[in-house]
């Protein structure tokens, strides 16, 4: 199936398709250089796929894990480009997971001030999340996506065929995502989390179709897309604060939102997913450690940030909390009422 993201001229479609790297020319261009840009850890086999179909490719692979969101591999990045001789009519597409799209994306939005970018997520978090929507971005230091762009992909193509090759643990870590998306919007999407079997193919389409309009109806983040960080604001501190390379980010996103599950009935559900998904409880943290990262949220403001509470699956609040506020909210802890 296909889905078109309508952003005026920065319009893109989405494919969702089992099978649907092998015939990537549907919807890239791929008769001009391109540079694949994939992580050490996406299998060959998808990698080869895809260079295969291309006329004039060149793969750059790069370490994976959160800490190569960073300036000195974003400069490596580009001066492989460079070195390459590739020019503004060339093209990146990233293959992987939610650091490769958002590094590459980056790349592709600063180099010659931007070339074309096209994204083959490997990873369900990828798949039901960060592919779509232009958010690129690396980290400074332990600081979450504080240098970085919107960059509209000019395609994504989704083949969930590709995901057999992942380990459980980031199976859940990208679920949660889809979770959250369901939380906040969708909650035909939380029962399907309660079902015998997942349905990742609809969870997925599922996902990616709310994306899609929140993403359309506010590209820049300027209100309503703030939702898409429901559980980000307490889960990015704690990410930073356990170094960026200890906790997954889906699993700090599931941490973060019990804080703002604003019903006893609801947190209960929500912590028997957890269970099924077996993610890791909240660690001991330090009050004034979440509160330094917090203050450096993009949701910030001088003594407010913005959060997302839920209370009832499919439906958010947004408001704006004093520092103290959320202070005693980390106070309470995650598992109290
Ligand atoms: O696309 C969005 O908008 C999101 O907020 C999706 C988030 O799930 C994602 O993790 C995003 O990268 C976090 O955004 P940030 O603005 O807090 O860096």
């Amino acid at each position: 199936m296909q889905m078109i993201v309508h952003l005026g001229e920065n319009s893109y479609p989405i494919t969702i398709e089992e099978g649907a790297i092998h015939h990537i020319q549907d919807t890239i261009d791929t008769h001009r250089k391109i540079a694949i840009i994939a992580d050490d850890k996406v299998p060959d086999q998808w990698v080869n796929i895809v260079a295969d179909q291309c006329e004039n490719a060149f793969v750059l692979r790069f370490p994976a894990g959160e800490g190569s969101k960073c300036f000195t591999q974003f400069e490596a990045l580009l001066e492989q480009l460079a070195d390459q001789e590739m020019t503004r009519k060339d093209a990146i597409i990233a293959i992987g997971g939610g650091v490769t799209g958002d590094l590459s994306g980056f790349v592709a939005a600063s180099y010659m001030r931007g070339i074309d970018f096209y994204n083959i997520p490997t990873t369900v978090l990828s798949q039901v999340d960060s592919s779509v929507g232009g958010k690129v971005a690396i980290d400074m230091g332990s600081y979450k996506n504080i240098v970085g762009a919107f960059w509209q992909p000019k395609a994504v193509i989704i083949d969930p065929d590709v995901l057999t090759t992942l380990s459980s643990r980031q199976v859940n870590n990208g679920l949660v995502e889809a979770l959250k998306t369901g939380l906040i919007q969708d909650p035909v999407l939380v029962d399907l989390f309660e079902k015998e079997t997942l349905d990742l193919p609809q969870i997925i389409t599922r996902s990616i179709d709310v994306k899609r309009k929140v993403v359309e109806a506010d590209e820049k983040e300027a209100g309503l897309r703030k939702i898409l960080n429901f559980g980000h604001t307490i889960g990015h501190a704690i990410e930073s604060a356990y170094g960026l390379d200890t906790y997954l980010h889906g699993e700090c996103v599931a941490m973060g939102m019990l804080f703002f599950i604003e019903d006893k009935a609801l947190k209960d559900r929500v912590l028997k997913i957890y269970d099924r998904l077996d993610l890791p409880k909240v660690p001991d943290y330090s009050i004034d450690q979440l509160m330094h990262y917090i203050a450096h949220d993009k949701k910030s403001n001088r003594n407010s940030v913005t959060v997302v509470k839920v209370k009832s699956a499919g439906s958010y609040i947004l408001e704006d909390l004093s520092f103290d506020q959320i202070r005693s909210r980390l106070e309470r802890g995650p598992y109290e009422e």
